[in-house]
């Protein structure tokens, strides 16, 4: 039976990257989807201003909508100081299996928890089934009509805070209009667009950084 991209993914990463060694599992990633076959990972530019992003926030709990294969999950919790926690949801349960396998690779395991369901559905029970007050960083990366949907959500279920950081990926392409409208025009949010390129091509994207001012 035919494999599926992101088990062909996996086997580049458990081909040639190190066991333990998140750079490694990022660096075999990005070479699969240059040399072999693109997929819809944040990708090494995008992911350099991720990186800094994470860096700058030192976030203690993080949550990533869209798991995919685990690459941005890897590239944050490699970035996390000790006890912080990164939540991410991925609700098809082979994207799932695989991003756990990625994550594991990486040596990441005791730093994210994945769980396999629906946005809708978990960010209002993230307070009872995991204890988060507040996320100091939110990474949005799943289906783009859902940004808008799942932001509202989270400020209903008070889960930003003063100064919690949105992050969200393809706001150019395949773009997200409602989602950037309300977070640049909304007096709750300070928002800022950092240009880059779709991931391994010339593209125009960009990822869009929004402050919630509570
Ligand atoms: O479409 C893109 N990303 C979607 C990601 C979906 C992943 O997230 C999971 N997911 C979706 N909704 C939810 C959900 N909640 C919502 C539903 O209940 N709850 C939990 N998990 C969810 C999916 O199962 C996938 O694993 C994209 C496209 C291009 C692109 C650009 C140019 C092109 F030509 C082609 C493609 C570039 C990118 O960087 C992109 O991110
Ligand atoms: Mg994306």
């Amino acid at each position: 039976t035919q494999s599926t991209r992101p088990q062909r993914l996996l086997g580049a990463v458990q081909k040639n990257a190190t066991r333990g060694d998140p750079r490694s599992v990022v660096q075999a990633i990005d070479q699969f989807c240059r040399q072999k076959e693109w997929a819809m990972n944040v990708g090494d530019e995008k992911g350099c201003i991720l990186d800094s992003v994470v860096s700058e926030v030192n976030p203690a709990t993080v949550l990533e909508l869209g798991t995919y294969c685990g690459y941005s999950t890897v590239r944050i919790a490699s970035l996390l100081p000790p006890h912080a926690k990164l939540i991410t949801l991925e609700f098809n349960p082979d994207f799932a299996a695989i991003a756990r396998q990625v994550i594991a690779w990486a040596g990441l395991e005791d730093k994210v928890h994945l769980v396999e369901g629906a946005s809708g559905d978990w960010i209002p029970k993230m307070t009872e089934q995991f204890g988060v007050k507040t996320f100091d960083l939110v990474f949005l990366d799943h289906w783009k009509d859902r940004y808008l949907p799942d932001t509202m959500l989270m400020e209903e279920c008070g889960l930003l805070r003063k100064g919690s950081i949105l992050l969200a990926d393809n706001v150019i392409c395949p773009g997200t209009p409602d989602y950037l409208e309300y977070v640049r025009s909304s007096p709750r949010y300070e928002s800022q667009y950092f240009k880059s390129h779709l991931e391994y091509t010339k593209v125009e994207d960009g990822l869009e950084k929004s402050v919630f001012l509570g």
